[in-house]
């Protein structure tokens, strides 16, 4: 009789199968989980190793001392690094442009004249068309009288106001004009040049500063002019209320840097993309491809600093060089990134495209030598570097009640997308890939402007609700849930993460539908994606419809809807696909801890 434990160690988790063999029968004991210690694939790892299995042995009412073997898995594909770099850089110059969303912004539609400081009313002579700019010293009160009496004499348009006052002013109006409110910086509204100040109907947006033809019209510009405040328009898209003020100094200049481009490199061929071509076209490269040597970025650009930045961290890590490091796949995605504009007035965003990236260092057996090694001698006990992570998987989804061979798996974690397909006779081709759970948690981050990843991890695990009176909360699906105590006042009207321990509020100015969007497309983007990918890789014929069934293991498995996004997408293939249940306790988690034992029992046979 034998204690043996396998050891599965993730980009995220490392997980622990502990069980006692005899007469080749497997007995398990306890499982376990700890956050991986450092990159995977590196000896930082040892700490998660050491944690994760003597709690597993504690549980299990065992010591070390009890232990006979350890198995780890061939884990080192490890995921370098994820970066997303802007493809393009817009600028906006000269033009200034107030696009943002006052809660509270007065009157509807729009207003176009000259801009005047509302004191310098008094000084007008002609009877042109204006646009007040009022600072935060004339109050609302005085506002709208000075308006009222002038309106009469001259034809103020439309308001810029720095407080928050645009519905009181608008109240005391004898005649309705669009004010936009809270401008921040009311001091830099140039004076005395054409402007169009425009507000929308409550739950409406901007119409004609959010198509560059209405800027057109409005400002009478010719063609070339027009396709320069596309940037403009571009952010005023969505915004309830709007401000252009045309300068005399040209309008935008737009400023773009090389993205640069990426390198594919098998024995046979070599396939170059530009990266501003946008994921897809990387992706149909990297596809293109079959045994993939290594991928390179073209030095000085983006694409060449962020694939060079996943070397250098490896061979910082594992003391090798730079050059020594391959990368063996990669997942382009893309994405946005919300950029402040520069000639703004009130702090405005707009998103600009960009391609996020993941990428797969190919694994080293000799540091996961080294890693056995290490831990073998500091707790006396054999360690072997066991199978292939994809191969030990779907040793271990077999264990799932009801499935049988031929089957194939899909490994989601943090860092890869794993497939594999067993036949009838037992024969496993296996794949890893790079982009998973932590591309999904960055997307989010990223397109939703977060500073915080903890935050953007809880969006991508928690439903949502709004919290619409102090007794009824709206869920995601538009069903009410009521409550007989009232809810506390803080989170009234507020975005709230459902999670175990109470409900969250989210405190950014999001709204319900841009974060489910968000949260759902990220999702989609990563796993859909990398699940067709995968399987079509593993799949005897390349055709996914030669797959019948797909068990789906891993931490992303445990998602509330990415197992329903790939069951829908693999639907489309005829193939049907489910969660796994690991020894019919464990859920989707321990796969391939699971297989790591079964598969070193096999072995002493
Ligand atoms: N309840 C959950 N809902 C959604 N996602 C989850 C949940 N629990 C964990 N995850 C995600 O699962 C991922 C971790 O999965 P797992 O532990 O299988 O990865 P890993 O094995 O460490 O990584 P890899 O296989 O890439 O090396 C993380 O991205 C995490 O955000
Ligand atoms: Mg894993």
């Amino acid at each position: 009789m034998e204690i043996i434990a396998g050891v599965d160690i993730g980009n995220a988790s490392t997980e622990v199968a502990l069980a006692r063999a005899y007469d080749g029968k497997v007995e398990f004991l306890s499982s376990n989980i700890v956050s991986t210690t450092g990159i995977k694939g590196t000896k930082q790892n040892i700490n998660g190793l050491f944690k994760s299995i003597t709690e597993a042995l504690k549980k299990a009412g065992l010591t070390v001392e009890d232990l006979n073997k350890i198995g780890i898995n061939e884990a080192a594909p490890v995921i370098g690094d994820v970066a997303m770099e802007t493809i393009t850089e817009t600028i906006i110059t000269e033009s200034t442009m107030i696009g943002h969303n006052p809660s509270t912004p007065g009157g509807v539609g729009i207003g176009v004249g000259e801009t005047i400081r509302i004191e310098k009313l008094s000084e007008i002579k002609d009877n042109k068309d204006y646009i007040v700019v009022i600072p935060p010293e004339v109050s609302f009160n005085l506002a709208a009288k000075i308006i009222n009496f002038y309106q009469s004499k001259v034809n103020i348009r439309g308001a810029i106001v720095k407080n928050d006052d645009g519905v009181l002013i608008n109240n005391r109006l004898d005649k309705k004009i669009p004010i936009v409110d809270e401008v921040e910086l009311i001091d830099k509204v140039p004076i005395g040049m054409l402007s169009a100040v425009e507000v929308a109907e409550v739950g409406g947006t901007v119409e004609v500063l959010s198509n560059p033809y209405g800027i057109a019209t409005v400002f009478n510009l010719n063609s070339d002019e027009a396709k320069q405040v596309v940037p403009i328009a571009r952010a005023l898209i969505g915004n309830r209320s709007a401000v252009v003020i045309k300068t005399p100094k040209g309008d935008v200049k737009e400023r773009r840097i090389p993205a640069g481009c990426i390198e594919v490199i098998s024995f046979k061929k070599k396939a170059k993309i530009n990266v501003d071509e946008g994921a897809e076209m990387i992706m149909s490269a990297i596809n293109s491809i079959d045994s993939i040597e290594d991928i390179k970025g073209e030095p000085g650009t983006n694409a060449g600093g962020m694939l060079e930045k996943v070397r250098q961290v490896m061979s910082n890590l594992t003391e090798q060089h730079p050059k020594a490091i391959k990368i063996q796949d990669l997942l382009a995605v893309d994405t946005f990134i919300p950029q402040k504009v520069k000639g703004g007035l009130a702090n405005e965003f707009f998103l600009e495209n960009a391609v996020g990236v993941a990428a797969m260092v190919k694994s080293d057996k000799l540091q996961m030598e080294m890693i056995a090694k290490e831990l073998s001698t500091k707790i006396g006990v054999e360690v072997k570097v066991g199978g292939v992570e994809a191969d030990m998987a779907i040793k271990g989804a077999l264990t799932t009640p009801g499935t049988n061979k031929p089957l194939a798996i899909l490994d989601m974690g943090a860092g890869s997308t794993d497939a594999s397909v067993i036949d009838k006779n037992g024969e496993i081709k296996s794949i890893h890939l790079a982009g998973a759970g932590d591309m999904v948690t960055l997307l989010i981050k990223t397109e939703l402007g977060l500073e915080d990843l903890e935050l953007a991890e809880d969006i991508k695990r928690h439903p949502l609700a709004k919290v619409e009176s102090l007794f009824h909360i709206r869920h995601e699906d538009g069903s009410v849930e009521f409550f007989e105590k009232p809810l506390k006042p803080e989170i009234f009207s507020k975005v709230v993460l459902l999670k175990k321990g109470g409900m969250i509020p989210i405190e950014e100015n999001l709204s319900l539908e841009k974060i489910i969007s968000v949260r759902r497309t990220s999702k989609e983007k990563v796993f859909v994606t990398n699940a067709i990918r995968a399987l079509r890789k593993v799949s005897p014929t390349n055709n996914l419809r030669d797959i019948e069934f797909v068990v789906m293991v891993g931490g992303s498995a445990l998602d509330f809807e990415i197992p329903q996004l790939i069951t829908d997408a693999l639907s489309h293939y005829n193939v049907v696909a489910g969660r796994a249940n690991i020894r019919g306790i464990e859920g989707p988690r321990n796969a391939v801890a699971t297989g790591l034992v079964l598969s070193m029992v096999e072995k002493d046979e």
